[in-house]
C-alpha cells in the first residue's frame, strides 16, 4: 500500500473504485462493453480530479485514497499523487470502504467521507459546504442520492458506522446510525445527489467529460430491452 501523508490528518475521503471491466454493469444494456470501461475510467479521472483540485484550496486540506483491486486504477490513482489500498478479495463494496475505514483508524484519521467514484459532476460550492459542516464526535453526515442510496457520506470516527451498501442504502445507513448511537445530519445536495447508474442518469446534465465522451463514435446507446 502506497499513501502520501497528509497533515493535519483531519479528514480522509476514500473512494471506492471497482475494476472497469466490471463496472456500470446496470448500463449493459444501453452501453457497449467498452463505452461501459470508458465511461468508468472517465467518472473516475474526473473525481481524481476534482479531488486533488479542491485539496489545494485554502483551508480545504484533506487526504484521499483509493480503495480497488484493479491495477489499471490503482496507476492511475498513481498518476494524481493519490494513495490506494489494495482490495484483497472480491468481498465487495461494503468490505472495501470498510478496509478504508480500519486504514483511517489506524492512521489517525479524525473523520472519514465515502465518496463514490461515478458522480455525473462535481461543484466545489457543494463540497465546501459538506466540508464545513460540524462534525460532531460520533456522528454522520449523509448525502443521499436520488435514488435513496447513498452519495457522501461523512464518518466520526472512521470506523463508527457498518456498511449497509445497496439498494436504499441511505434509510439503512440512518437506521445504522441510532442503532449505534451515531448524530447524524441529513445534508441534500443536488450535485452530489446525481451518480450514473442507469440508461436515465445518461439523460441528465452531466459534465463535460461525460458528454464529450457520449458524442464520440465509440458511444452507442441501443433501445433498453423490455
Ligand atoms: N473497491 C470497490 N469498489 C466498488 C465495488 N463495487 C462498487 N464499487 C464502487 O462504488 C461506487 C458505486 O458503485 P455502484 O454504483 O454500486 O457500482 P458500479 O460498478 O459503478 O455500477 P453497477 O455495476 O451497475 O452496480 C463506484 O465508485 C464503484 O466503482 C467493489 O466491490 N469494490
Ligand atoms: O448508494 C449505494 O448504496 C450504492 O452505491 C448503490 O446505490 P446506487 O444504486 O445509487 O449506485
Amino acid at each position: 500500500m502506497k499513501h502520501q501523508e497528509k497533515s493535519p490528518k483531519d479528514l480522509l475521503f476514500i473512494v471506492p473504485m471497482k475494476d472497469p471491466k466490471r463496472a456500470k454493469s446496470r448500463l449493459s444494456n444501453v452501453l457497449t462493453d467498452g463505452t461501459r470501461q470508458r465511461l468508468a475510467l472517465t467518472l473516475y479521472r474526473q473525481t481524481l480530479t476534482f479531488l486533488t483540485g479542491l485539496s489545494k484550496q485554502a483551508g480545504c486540506d484533506f487526504g484521499i485514497l483509493v480503495v480497488t483491486n484493479s491495477q489499471p486504477i490503482t496507476n492511475l490513482a498513481s498518476d494524481f499523487g493519490v494513495g490506494t489500498l489494495q482490495q484483497s478479495d472480491e468481498g465487495g463494496l461494503n468490505a472495501a470502504v470498510a478496509a478504508g475505514c480500519d486504514w483511517a483508524t489506524a492512521h489517525d484519521y479524525r473523520s472519514v467521507c465515502i465518496l463514490p467514484a461515478d458522480l455525473a459532476d462535481h461543484d466545489s460550492k457543494e463540497y465546501l459546504r459538506l466540508l464545513s459542516c460540524a462534525r460532531t464526535d460520533r456522528s454522520i453526515i449523509i448525502c443521499p442520492s436520488q435514488d435513496q442510496g447513498t452519495n457522501a457520506l461523512m464518518i466520526t470516527p472512521p470506523n463508527a458506522l457498518p456498511f449497509c451498501y445497496g439498494a436504499q442504502s441511505f434509510h439503512r445507513h440512518l437506521e445504522e446510525a441510532e442503532h449505534v448511537g451515531l448524530l447524524a445530519v441529513i445534508l441534500p445536495l443536488e450535485g452530489i445527489s446525481h451518480d450514473i447508474d442507469s440508461a436515465n442518469d445518461l439523460a441528465r446534465p452531466v459534465s463535460s467529460a461525460i458528454r464529450n465522451l457520449l458524442k464520440t463514435r465509440s458511444f452507442r446507446i441501443q433501445e433498453a430491452r423490455s
